[in-house]
């Protein structure tokens, strides 16, 4: 038997937390620096740039990569010789209470504090837990006197596009997989890492998809080899087909949407192909480490080389200065499609729950605690800033989920400019032609760089809403892209392309 101690669990789980907030795993960076050499469409290849230098900066920061710190995620494979013990004796505490004591000590750290975006109660009142707990708890028992850890902060914008389906056993599931992709749209920030899961029961699909995106990307030296099981063929097949599709780096055209495609497989039932499809993000993050009673886990910083080449800011030459404190109607109307803009000045953010807040008040005829008249809104729940920083990161959440949102916004609060990661609907961006208003990107998954650029961050509306609070930022030569321009252009059009 071998003992572990819980506190030596807790110790590790929390620090690893802390590590992957603001450490990528080294392959993931070969493979994005990989995609910048070869991407040859300049909005792609920019965006691609700014995720490499955010990867640098945040590095040398210690601070989040993304402003989504994630869903804390932690897998146990339990020795079946392991015994849990308790340094102060008394009650030994649950799997589930350990890990959440590790959450809450990581995501509230005062040296490097994440974001809690946890909400209990997602149907009734969606209360932010404000510590980001409870953390999702997988536990297998396996062979051995060891633990076994995986720890991963799993953003939001990936999990949202998750797909399942149940396909006939004679059903391609390359077909299946290739006709998500346009309807996932940007969101899940790639490129990244497509997961599969097959067979098992459909439970069982989901948790295989999740779980094969925490193995190294090794797509390039799988081809170099060539396929040597069904699996790998797939994975071949659908990174090559996925990639034909032309989406790109935050969906704005070009060659590299996904850096690799994992699958795992389980036997199934022989009537059914059970299917899962889960997207990581570019913010990718996850650790696996082993627990055999010596104490608890130390974590290296990875080697700095893995960031050579890549430069640690962004020239603040290219673009068009805004400021934001004048905007009107007619300035906006000039902006174009794939045009850079630097803004500076005040910015008001709100993202779903002060939308939903917003409009609820519009609908019952109520005053807005904010004037949204001429102003612009950034689509951001910001990490909260540490010593020294106005914000911690400060990247862009998913826009498609404020369609709804815009024309009621656009129509009765003279609101006139959107700014958000990925692409918006028919129906948005009708409403933004008609109003004459603007939507604006920035990079998802850049969130560190970003917040270089906010000069002052202050709560002035829904302090009860946490992150998503309505804040004010004051912001210096902030870059974004022009993605829907007043005449109605607009920069995803990739999605309208794609043949399936
Ligand atoms: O919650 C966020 O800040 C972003 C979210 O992960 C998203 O990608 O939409």
């Amino acid at each position: 038997m071998t003992v572990i101690y819980v506190e030596d669990v807790v110790d590790s789980i929390a620090d690893a937390l802390q590590f992957i907030s603001y450490y990528h795993p080294a392959d993931f960076i070969d493979a994005l620096k990989d995609a910048y050499e070869s991407e040859g469409g300049a909005a792609a290849k920019n965006a691609i740039l700014q995720l490499l230098v955010n990867s640098r900066l945040s590095a040398m920061a210690k601070r989040p990569i993304c402003q989504d710190t994630g869903v804390a995620h932690v897998f146990l494979e339990v020795g079946m010789e392991v015994q849990f013990s308790n340094r102060l004796g008394g009650f030994l505490p649950t799997i589930q209470q350990l890990v959440d004591e590790a959450v809450r000590r990581a995501y509230l750290s005062e040296v490097n504090t994440l974001r809690a975006s946890m909400v209990s109660s997602p149907l009734g009142i969606r209360s932010n837990t404000r510590d980001n707990t409870p953390g999702i708890v997988h536990v297998e028992m396996v062979a051995g006197a060891r633990l076994g850890v995986t720890v991963v902060a799993k953003g939001g914008g990936g999990d949202v596009k998750a797909r399942f389906a149940t396909l006939n056993p004679s059903d391609s599931p390359a077909d299946w997989i290739i006709e998500q992709l346009p309807g996932m749209g940007a969101g899940w920030c790639p490129p990244g890492v497509l997961g599969i899961g097959i067979g098992g029961s459909p439970e069982q699909a989901m948790l295989l998809a999740k779980k094969s995106l925490f193995s190294p990307i090794d797509l390039h030296q799988l081809r170099e080899r060539g396929p040597v099981s069904p699996v790998d063929a797939l994975r071949l097949e659908v990174a090559e087909r996925v990639n034909a599709l032309g989406i790109g780096a935050q969906g704005l055209g070009g060659l590299t949407t996904v850096l690799d495609v994992k699958v795992m497989e389980a036997p199934c039932h022989a009537a059914t192909l059970p299917i899962a499809l889960i997207p990581n993000c570019a913010a990718t993050r996850h650790i696996r480490f082993f627990l055999d009673g010596s104490g608890p886990m130390t974590f290296e910083p990875p080697d700095p080389g893995i960031w050579d080449g890549i430069p640690d800011m962004l020239p603040t030459d290219g673009g068009m200065h805004v400021d934001l404190d004048t905007l009107t109607k007619i300035e906006v109307a000039q902006w174009r499609v794939g045009q850079t803009l630097l803004l500076s000045g005040k910015l008001l953010t709100g993202r779903d729950a002060a939308h939903k807040r917003l409009t609820d008040m519009l609908a019952a005829n109520e005053p807005l605690p904010v004037d949204l008249k001429d102003r612009a809104i950034y689509y951001v729940g910001p990490v909260d800033p540490v010593d020294g920083e106005a914000v911690g990161s400060a990247g862009p959440t998913t826009a498609t989920r404020m369609d709804k949102f815009v024309a009621p916004l656009l129509e009765q609060t003279g609101l006139l400019v959107m700014i958000g990661k990925a692409e918006r609907g028919r129906a948005a961006r009708e409403a933004i032609h008609q109003h004459g208003a603007a939507y604006l990107v920035a990079v998802g998954g850049a969130g560190y760089l970003v917040s270089k650029a906010v000069l002052s961050a202050r709560v002035i509306a829904f302090p009860d809403l946490g992150m998503e609070a309505i804040y004010e930022f004051e912001v210096r030569n902030m870059p974004v892209t022009v993605a829907v321009d007043a005449a109605g252009g607009n920069i995803h059009s990739v999605f309208n392309l794609v043949k399936v």
